[in-house]
């Protein structure tokens, strides 16, 4: 379980972590999100010590990282794929590391097979592509057969075999009673990977949700309806004080129940062609809620 109270971390005279409070439970995967420069990286970095709070605290099973005596059996943590020195092998590095933890030499091998990379393994990690860096940062996260999992993006660079296999792994780590806590920009893969999701916006907390109540309250949804006798069915829904959009083709009734919606028009003698419920995606969901904290924006449009 990680912690964090009244977290704050400030760089001169801007804060990127200010004052913030949740908790990252065990037993399921929760997402972390948050535009460019929202404060993930910094959370991350305090969490595995990396970076030391201005105020405040967070914790890793009760305790600071730095009090903890082999730290890759507590949390193993994805953060920066590019550390490792380019002149050794995924191997060695596995090694060095497991040495340096006290961690069994013959878990080595384990982890190289768990994330795919016997063949490679005795390659220098310099000519790696992107993809198979991923993959040796997450055997070094799981290493120690931490209890407690970060993993800042761990998708970038993964081809959509190796992006599914991450979104298993880490769904099978949450169901063995592992804290999962990963950041993802690709928010359609968050969707399918998260349980929970923790929002981040100018390093205050935006949401701390369940997907299910997030998408619930964030994600608008309608109902569409394709019928030939379009005009009565919108006279009727509209009539009993349904929202209703006509389009060329369709009728669409804002945040409306789908089942409630195909009741009435039917109990009404109409023909529908069509009756179904559109929510808008996790993507459409978090740009609504982050719209105002997000520090970079295009202009719109392309000058000629
Ligand atoms: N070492 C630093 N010195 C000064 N400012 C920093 C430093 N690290 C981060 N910041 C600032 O703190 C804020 C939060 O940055 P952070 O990298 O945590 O955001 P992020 O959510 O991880 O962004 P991204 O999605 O772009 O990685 C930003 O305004 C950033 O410019």
């Amino acid at each position: 379980m990680i912690q964090a109270r009244h977290l704050t971390k400030r760089y001169g005279a801007t804060t990127a972590v200010d004052a913030v409070d949740f908790t990252v439970e065990p037993g399921r995967v929760t997402g972390f999100l948050g535009p460019n420069g929202a404060g993930k990286s910094t959370t991350m970095r305090m969490i595995l010590g990396l970076d030391a709070p201005t105020s405040g605290s967070v914790t890793v099973n009760g305790h600071a990282y730095a009090d903890t005596g082999a730290p890759l059996r507590e949390i193993g943590a994805l953060l920066d794929a590019d550390a490792v020195h380019p002149g050794r092998t995924a191997r060695d590095h596995l090694r060095w590391l497991a040495v340096s933890n006290r961690i069994p030499q013959r878990r080595v091998d384990e982890v190289i097979g768990l994330v795919g990379l016997e063949k490679v393994a005795g390659r220098r990690v310099g000519a790696y592509s992107l993809g198979m860096g991923q993959r040796l940062g997450i055997a070094a996260a799981l290493l120690g057969d931490p209890g407690t999992v970060v993993l800042d993006e761990p998708v970038n660079g993964l081809d959509p075999e190796g992006i599914r296999w991450v979104r298993e792994l880490a769904r099978q780590l949450a169901a063995e009673g592992r804290t999962v806590f990963v950041s993802s920009h690709l928010m359609s893969e968050m969707a399918l990977m998260a349980d929970h999701l923790i929002v981040i916006g100018r390093g205050t907390i935006l949401a701390d949700t369940s997907m299910t109540d997030f998408m619930a309250h964030h994600a608008a949804s309608h109902v569409r309806l394709r019928s030939p006798q379009s005009r009565e069915v919108a006279a009727l829904l509209s009539g009993r004080g349904f929202a209703v959009t006509e389009l060329d083709d369709e009728v669409r009734v804002i945040g409306a129940d789908a089942a409630a919606v195909g009741e009435l028009v039917c109990s009404h003698g109409l023909l529908l062609h069509e009756l179904t419920l559109v929510r808008s995606s996790l993507e459409d969901a978090f740009m609504t809620l982050t719209a105002e904290a997000v520090e970079y924006h295009s202009t719109e449009g392309v000058a000629a």
